[in-house]
């Protein structure tokens, strides 16, 4: 059976594959139409296909370092493909073993009371949007669910979860402006603690002056975390905006080198033809993307599924021809 059947048998069973079909419809039009176009004037495996899958790659912002290695990989077994669909196959099977989400951990909840989850990232990156889509997320999973309005520090952020988590009839534990954000999160915990809550979210500020500020900061939430429910934070999720590419990378080492992350959440997928962002993110940082923001609605994060990331941005809504 070719690859991408398997792919697709995976897909078919995703809930959310028209979402992910139309969240990725800029980057399939970057890498999967600009492959395709591949197959009008196909000569086998050449250098100069190599040359145009490496084009295709970098456009879709995979990153000179990643689509390398994905070549190098591609080439070295590719040299019999007589004809572009068996060509395209293995690429995608490429693409596929490339992610390899068979070293995932699971999500670490917490068996034995609240999990919490600190979600961390530049301001603007969609933090507090995410924070908001994943209380529809675990309510939608019959959890019960709570959120801290950490980021005591933007104007307006307090403001704008505690408007969503009306909206979503969820508690919100919030300080008052500029007061520490740690000393929220205390609140945060035990309030979760005494209302049997499943998953508390934390949103926390996205202040990057400088890094020894933010590793203060960063390491004293985790304390008082750790301090009030035993194995917290569980999660500590890295919120990218993928509109911004390799420099989302660069910024992602920042946080990484002040606390330690366990997995990337990468908004506005819907907004960008970069899509490729998620294969460099694996390769350079090494974590797995937990979510994808495929639009500005609450119900427009999805889990990430890679099977539905492939078909969402090689073959998309043409996949049934
Ligand atoms: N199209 C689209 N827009 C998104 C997505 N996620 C967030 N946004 C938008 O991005 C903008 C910034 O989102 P916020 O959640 O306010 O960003 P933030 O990181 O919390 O910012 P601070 O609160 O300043 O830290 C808002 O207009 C959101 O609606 C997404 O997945 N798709």
């Amino acid at each position: 059976m070719a690859f991408f059947q398997k792919i697709k048998e995976a897909f078919i069973k995703n809930e959310d594959k028209d979402k992910y079909l139309s969240g990725l419809d800029r980057s399939k039009k970057s890498f999967g139409d600009r492959l395709r176009a591949l197959s009008n004037n196909f000569h086998g495996i050449n250098d100069e296909l190599l040359e145009e899958i490496m084009v295709i790659l970098l456009e879709s912002d995979v990153g000179i370092h990643t689509a390398q290695k994905i070549v190098d990989a591609f080439e070295s077994n590719a040299k019999d493909l007589k004809n572009y669909d068996s060509m395209e196959d293995y690429l995608i099977s490429i693409l596929y073993d490339f992610y390899d989400e068979e070293q995932d951990a699971p999500i670490n909840y917490n068996e034995d009371g609240p999990t919490v989850i600190l979600m961390v990232g530049v301001n603007g990156s969609g933090k507090t949007t995410t924070s908001a889509k994943l209380i529809r997320h675990y309510l939608q999973q019959q959890k019960s669910v709570a959120v801290v309005a950490a980021d005591t520090f933007r104007a307006g952020a307090i403001d704008q979860i505690d408007t969503w988590a009306n909206r979503l009839g969820v508690p919100c534990i919030k300080g008052k402006p500029n007061q520490d954000p740690s000393s929220v999160i205390v609140d945060g915990c035990r309030y979760a603690k005494e209302h049997n809550v499943d998953i508390l979210i934390c949103d926390t500020a996205g202040r990057l002056q400088n890094k020894t500020n933010l590793m203060n900061e960063l390491s004293k939430m985790r304390r008082v975390v750790s301090k009030e429910i035993e194995g917290g934070p569980h999660e500590v999720w890295l919120v990218l905006d993928a509109t911004t590419g390799q420099n989302g990378i660069s910024q992602a080492k920042i946080f990484l080198e002040a606390t330690d992350v366990s997995g990337i959440v990468l908004t506005k997928m819907d907004g960008t033809a970069k899509g490729g962002v998620v294969l460099a993110i694996r390769d350079l940082l090494h974590l797995p993307v937990r979510f994808l923001g495929l639009g500005e609605k609450p119900e427009d994060l999805k889990s990430f599924d890679i099977n539905a990331f492939l078909m969402g941005i090689t073959k998309g809504m043409d996949a049934d021809e």
